[in-house]
């Protein structure tokens, strides 16, 4: 029984507050007042602050006692159990909404208000604990690094605690009562990213960098779930990796020039002479297979040289028709052959101020050939059809996959053309010459393809990746990018298997047959180093060899 519980009586009649008194009094209660009108009955309430009041609801005066119940509701947490002789529904219905927590008929047996006052005061307790939980709650996410928001089932945001507010640089008042997706100032495909983990329960986070009003970016990871008390509803939690990520930017700009990926020896190479050429305004001559990322290398200088706010026009020499290569290049004028009905600039002239990049500059016709080495001498194009030449301020950047000097022993190519353009050159390594970098590369081609289409799809397995590093590559980069982009396509889970890769990776038929070469071989091991952070045991494993075969093999290739 709640002994100690004080009651403030409000009732008209004197002798029924009286007795009402009494029978408190022999129920243990402890009563605090009792009052006649409904003002005197608040401004009571407020002073001695009850655990209940009795409210009769006819009172002398201009307010009832719903009125009054009303007031003291709205001004302390304190139950109020109406005692009255009306029951009415229109009575009834007005006291509902003051969230009584009784109502008692007169005539009543003492137990029936016993019953009323006890339940009404534990009611109330309880409440009093679920809020303070409440408050307890809403504090320790407030004090969490970590921000928290959270939704109603029809997306308005109804709480978003402090730390979320600062990292989102708005002041709570800015994000609550508004849809999520219009608060969230959060560029459009992250709230499409958003809404698909959602809809498919994931909770893989998602970047992304935002500016605040004093222009500070932030960068942070946000994930979203389903708030475990109500499906409908969710929780997004916010983390500021702003330092993190300006870490690991710093440590992947060592790893990413111009989003040419890279670690081992032979691209820091190709980075260095990248930066060196960039520097000189020379013709260059890239050399490297298929795939091998030449035209990378190509927009890489020209962004990295003094031309990189000119224009950056790639041509494709391979593509281009025997007859209409040079009007192509150089222009031509209306007329000048049939079929050319107006006047056209060529790529020369496109490219002015600017770099123009002759991909597959070996398969330029030999008489085109011709004219271009006059154009890099004299840096002067003539349009075809017109007499008069213009001058034109451009950077050959020109790329082969051929041996070019080979070309020039059987006759297809220049070789006072090859020493032009060659004074400068970039040699970019086979995949298979530098398998080091495939799990970087790979990490890298999951992360954009996770992003642009969406698949949570985090690694890969040891087995499918020791079957990219076993791959020959023929098709180098390229085929690589091709390899995890139609993985990811397949994948089911969060891990890419090897049955998810392509056929002639997945089947061994096509297995490095230069596995025994030593630098090929060596690059394995680095590659297996890298892809484990350099757990040798791991490293053994992903390898299918011994611990102690590892060992002998690092100590014979020099690798720390
Ligand atoms: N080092 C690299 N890092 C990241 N991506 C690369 C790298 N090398 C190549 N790629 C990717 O591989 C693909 C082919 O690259 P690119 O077109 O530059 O090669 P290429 O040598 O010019 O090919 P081709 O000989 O067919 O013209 C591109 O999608 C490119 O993004």
């Amino acid at each position: 029984m709640h002994a100690a519980a004080r009651i403030l009586i409000v009732e008209d009649e004197f002798a029924v507050a009286m007795e009402l008194e009494d029978r408190l009094e022999n129920l243990g209660y402890d009563v605090v007042g009792h009052e006649l009108r409904g003002r005197e009955a608040i401004q009571r309430a407020e002073e001695t602050e009850p655990d209940l009041v009795l409210m009769d609801i006819r009172l002398d005066g201009r307010m009832d006692g719903i009125d009054a119940a009303q007031q003291i509701r709205t001004k302390l947490h304190v139950p109020v159990v109406f005692v009255t002789a009306y029951s009415d529904d229109e009575t009834l219905e007005r006291a509902k909404e003051t969230a009584p927590f009784g109502y008692v008929i007169k005539p009543f047996e003492e137990r029936e208000l016993y019953a009323s006052i006890e339940v009404a005061l534990s009611t109330h307790a309880l409440e009093r604990r679920v809020a303070r939980y409440r408050d307890d709650l809403r504090q320790i996410l407030d004090g969490l690094n970590e921000g928290t928001a959270m939704t109603q089932s029809d997306g308005k945001l109804t709480f978003v605690s402090r730390s979320a507010s600062h990292m989102l640089g708005k002041p709570p008042s800015a994000l609550t009562d508004r849809d999520w997706t219009s608060a969230l100032p959060f560029p459009d495909d992250t709230l499409a990213v958003l809404k698909r983990r959602m809809s498919n329960d994931s909770q893989t986070v998602v970047p992304v960098t935002i500016e605040h009003d004093d222009d500070t970016q932030v960068r942070l990871e946000v994930s979203v779930r389903r708030d475990p008390r109500d499906d409908s509803r969710h929780i997004f939690t916010f983390a500021d990796v702003t330092d993190v990520h300006e870490m690991r930017r710093m440590l992947d700009e060592k790893t990413e020039f111009n989003d040419i990926v890279g670690k081992s020896e032979p691209m820091q190479q190709v980075f260095q002479e990248i930066r060196s050429v960039a520097s000189v305004d020379a013709t260059v001559l890239i050399h490297g297979e298929t795939g091998t990322g030449k035209e990378l290398v190509s927009r890489a200088i020209h962004d990295a040289s003094s031309r990189h706010d000119g224009p950056f026009i790639p041509v494709n020499c391979a593509a281009m028709s025997k007859d209409l290569a040079a009007s192509q290049l150089f222009g031509h004028r209306k007329g000048a052959f049939t079929g050319a009905v107006d006047d056209h600039e060529g790529y020369f002239e496109a490219a002015d101020g600017g770099t123009l990049f002759l991909d597959e500059i070996g398969d330029v016709p030999l008489e085109v050939q011709r004219q271009l080495l006059r154009v890099l001498e004299e840096r002067k194009i003539t349009r075809l059809g017109e007499t008069t030449s213009r001058p034109v301020d451009v950077r050959i950047i020109a790329a082969t996959h051929r041996d070019l000097l080979e070309e020039v022993d059987a006759g297809n190519f220049r070789q006072d053309l090859l020493y032009r353009i060659r004074i400068a050159r970039v040699e970019l390594p086979p995949l298979r010459a530098r398998r080091s970098d495939i799990p970087l590369l790979v990490r890298t081609f999951l992360r954009r393809g996770r992003a642009t289409m969406g698949k949570d799809v985090e690694r890969l397995s040891d087995d499918a990746m020791r079957h990219l590093l076993d791959y020959e590559w023929p098709g180098n980069v390229r085929e690589l990018r091709n390899a995890v982009e139609s993985a990811l396509i397949r994948a089911s889970g969060p891990t890419l298997e090897k049955e998810d890769l392509p056929p002639e990776i997945k089947h061994d038929g096509r297995i490095s047959s230069t596995r025994s070469e030593p630098e090929s071989e060596a690059e394995r091991v680095r590659a297996a180093l890298e892809q484990t952070n350099g757990n040798r045991t791991e490293a053994a494993q992903l390898l299918g060899i011994s611990r102690a075969t590892l060992y002998r093999r690092l100590d014979e290739y020099g690798i720390e």
